[in-house]
């Protein structure tokens, strides 16, 4: 979640590779510091993309994320989550450094959905 201006607008709006190397893209559209240090992000998978179980470490406090499934593929991209604190169809709040979260390869199809993390210091 680290940021300088001149890096978040040389990452704002272009999409780049996922960083499981699953390849699924994400776009950055938003970051900022209130009331916590949070990042949006645009996520794309195309067919045959996922992501294998994981957890995203932050340095220090708690990493959270908001995912709203905006768009839900034909078959397959199911999300996975071990100890979600809230989920439905399209929404899933979770503890995404503690949490074990996954994606299902997407079978048909393509979806995408918008993640709003924040940490939250302890
Ligand atoms: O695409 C998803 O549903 C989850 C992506 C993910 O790993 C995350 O938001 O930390
Ligand atoms: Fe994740």
């Amino acid at each position: 979640m680290e940021l300088s201006i001149k890096r978040f607008l040389s990452r704002l709006f272009r999409w780049e590779k996922g960083r499981q190397n699953t390849g699924y893209d994400k776009m950055l559209v938003g970051a900022g510091f209130w009331p916590n240090p949070f990042d949006v992000y645009l996520l794309r998978f195309r067919e045959g993309q996922g992501i294998p179980p994981h957890v995203d470490q932050v340095n220090s406090g708690e990493h959270y994320r908001f995912n709203l499934v905006l768009k839900q593929p034909k078959s397959g991209g199911h999300f996975r989550c071990s100890n979600p604190i809230f989920e439905s169809s399209r929404i899933k709040l979770f503890r995404s450094d503690i949490s074990e979260h996954s994606v299902t390869p997407v079978k048909q199809g393509s979806r995408y959905v918008l993640s709003i993390g924040w940490v939250k210091n302890t």
